[in-house]
């Protein structure tokens, strides 16, 4: 059984699925971490593989850029396939000076600046959170790994190119320590469907002192949040 946008067939994606949203970034995990792969999806390029990491089943699926793309995705993922874990691993700008290049973000909570929510028809405004279960295993995966980590809450943006150069202090004034697309959606779907999610982020540029990597550090070097999603999964 396939969705229009996964022609996994159920029994294909493990219980847990890491999502980072470039399908290349999944490729690399799955060809540099993953035994026994198998990939179940190519649709519209969404690479998705299922295989094994120290013997535990795990999937990894690109999730693309923005809440409509990975809606979608968490979606089908969640209510078709009998996913129970998303772990988003992306990449994200820092809002604060203390949030350095390559450091890691474990999401605790996520503000946004998207209507997703609105389909919900609640009589006021979600605060989107993730699983204190897998919070309180990567914080603890983070510290034995001895990376520099952060928890707290970060912004989950519809625009990536803001017209408004004020709308950076204005988050991190409310404590958000940076601004990623997709966590805010992830969140909603996983509490709607009584599922649980989480996100790790490395941040990739910075707001503040306008530093930034290269793509393809971005594709292939975020090694340690990747390790982490995986030890956890
Ligand atoms: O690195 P990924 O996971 O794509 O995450 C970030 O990068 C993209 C923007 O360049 C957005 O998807 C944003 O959330
Ligand atoms: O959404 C994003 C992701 C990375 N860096 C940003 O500035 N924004």
């Amino acid at each position: 059984m396939a969705t229009p946008h996964n022609q996994a067939t159920k029994g294909e994606i493990a219980k847990t699925v890491l999502m980072p949203g470039d399908p290349l970034r999944a490729k690399f995990l799955a060809e540099t971490y993953l035994e026994n792969v198998k990939q179940f999806n190519t649709v519209r390029n969404m690479f998705g593989y299922t295989g094994t990491y120290k013997g535990k089943e795990v999937s990894i699926m690109g999730s693309g850029m923005g809440m409509p793309s990975i809606g979608i995705y968490s979606y089908e993922l969640f209510s078709q396939y009998d996913v129970e874990n998303i772990i988003r691993i992306g990449s994200c700008g820092s809002f604060k000076e203390n949030v350095h290049l390559r450091d890691i973000i474990i999401v605790q909570g996520c503000c946004t600046d998207s209507n997703f929510a609105h389909q919900y028809e609640l009589p006021g405004t979600y605060s989107a959170i993730s699983s204190y279960a897998l919070l309180e295993r990567a914080v603890n995966k983070a510290k034995e790994k001895d990376v520099v980590y952060h928890v707290g809450n970060v912004l989950a943006s519809d625009i990536f190119y803001h017209a408004d150069q004020g709308s950076v202090e204005k988050w991190a004034s409310m404590g958000c320590l940076g601004v990623e697309m997709e966590s805010y959606a992830l969140f909603a779907t996983a509490a709607y469907l009584n599922k649980r999610a989480l996100t790790l982020l490395t941040v990739s540029d910075s707001l503040v002192s306008n530093e930034e990597t290269s793509p393809e550090e971005r594709e292939k070097t975020f090694t340690a949040m990747m390790e982490i999603a995986l030890e956890i999964a």
